[in-house]
């Protein structure tokens, strides 16, 4: 068995792999009519190959963009595409296949990976952590009464085709100022509207313009069929992609007035999000599932550290424990002087104690380090150190990733 990188004559037979891995064949319409597998960067990608030939596994990668705390726009590896094919597993491959992945992403200079965990089980032993989260919220229409001024600007109902690039745009404007999010590939609008992009079915769009007549947000819905127990149609949104406040609030006006519906579910909101206190009625909101979304595997302490800001200036000094790249275990000190931070290596004892996997889950600000150090995952020199750290990590904004991928 070796471990090869991809090339482009590999596309399909990698393609049918991932799909093996999956449970899915080439027929499933899950598959976005090939649209999505066509975007794979095929000179990221790795296979397992057997002394036959046949490739048994796969890993891949996007190059992306990340946004952190502050707005700066990060290159990271985003890992997708993983699979083994259920005849090969547990004998290794995939660890093989992810510390070379990790290897290559090191050569390519990228201070962090990042990615989507199909179970939560998998990656915490390869140095990824939970970063960002995503929340449904489920809200009976009927009761969906909005308090605040009348919302601004005009919203369009378009089929995906008449969007032209408008969606592009809003998301690349959106994601900019978002800790958390990730550049777009232009390849995964043809997908359909943004996320899932193996969506089964089509969506529609409502795209908000200012009062300028400048489009500035967008949420990508369908409706449902009637519920034959409840006669009611449940509104579905995939994606709620705003550049600024007043066009949430429109677009929520929007969906959460749609006659013929019982029910709106928005599949994806930050946690904390604004939108529920826009309610008269706080209650009629349910948060109907909570989940991890973006990992993140940082590779590089100090550069992953100094590319955020962060809200309160203070000193830290970080023991991180990494097991599968042993050059990146050792104390750091990160000095944050007016929101701007130096980190590097110090002999200094440490403030805080943690795995490689927990820095990324507190890097975006997602996690407070204290509610780790709760759950007994990082050690902290003292509550003073701990109470310092909370404030130093938190971001002004809550992290949150849209991108599927
Ligand atoms: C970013 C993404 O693409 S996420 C998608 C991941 N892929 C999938 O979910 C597709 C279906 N699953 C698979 O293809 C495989 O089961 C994989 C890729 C998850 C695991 O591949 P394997 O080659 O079996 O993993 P490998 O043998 O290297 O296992 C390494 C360790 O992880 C553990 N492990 C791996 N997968 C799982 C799992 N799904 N659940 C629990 N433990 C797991 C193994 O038990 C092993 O533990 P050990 O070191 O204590 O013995």
């Amino acid at each position: 068995m070796q471990i090869r990188a991809t090339r482009e004559a590999d596309r399909e037979r990698y393609v049918t792999t991932v799909l093996a891995a999956f449970g899915n064949t080439a027929e499933t319409p899950a598959e976005g009519e090939g649209a999505w597998w066509s975007g794979f960067e095929m000179d990221r990608g790795l296979v397992a190959e057997g002394d036959d030939g046949r490739i048994v596994a796969t890993a891949g990668a996007y190059t992306f963009e990340l946004t952190m705390p502050g707005g700066a726009l990060v290159p990271v590896a985003g890992v997708t595409a993983v699979g083994v094919l259920p005849s090969h597993r547990r004998r290794g491959l995939l660890t093989a296949l992810m510390h070379r992945q990790l290897d290559d992403v090191v050569a390519r200079g990228e201070c962090m990976a990042v990615l989507l965990s199909s179970e939560s089980v998998i990656y915490r032993r390869f140095g990824y952590g939970p970063a960002t989260f995503a929340q449904r919220l489920t809200l009976p229409r009927h009761r969906a009464r909005l308090s605040g001024p009348a919302p601004t600007g005009s919203v369009s109902v378009l089929q995906r085709a008449e969007c032209g690039d408008e969606l592009a745009s809003v998301y690349d404007a959106y994601r900019r100022t978002q800790p958390g999010a990730l550049s777009r590939p232009a390849g995964s609008w043809r997908t359909g509207a943004g996320q899932p992009p193996v969506a089964l079915t089509k969506r529609l769009i409502a795209l908000h313009h200012d009062e300028e007549g400048v489009a500035d947000g967008y949420a990508s819905y369908v409706v449902g069929a009637v519920d034959p127990v409840t006669g009611g149609r449940t509104l579905s949104v995939d994606e709620l992609v705003a550049a600024n406040r007043d066009a949430y609030v429109a677009l929520f006006h929007f969906l959460t007035g749609h006659d013929l519906v019982s029910e709106v579910a928005l599949k994806s909101l930050p946690r904390q999000s604004w939108l529920r206190w826009l309610l008269e009625d706080h209650r009629a909101a349910a948060l109907t599932r909570d989940t991890d979304w973006l990992w993140v595997r940082v590779l590089d302490v100090p550069r992953a550290l100094a590319s955020r800001t962060y809200p309160v200036d203070g000193r830290l000094v970080l023991e991180v424990a990494d097991t599968v790249r042993t050059e990146v275990a050792g104390r750091y000190a990160l000095t944050v002087e007016g929101g701007t931070a130096v980190c590097e290596r110090t002999g200094d004892e440490p403030d805080l104690r943690m795995d490689v996997s927990d820095l990324g889950s507190v890097l975006l600000g997602g996690t407070p380090p204290s509610t780790l150090a709760e759950a007994g995952r990082v050690g902290a020199r003292d509550p003073r150190a701990l109470a310092l750290a909370d404030a130093v990590f938190r971001s002004e904004r809550t992290p949150h990733t849209v991108h599927w991928f």
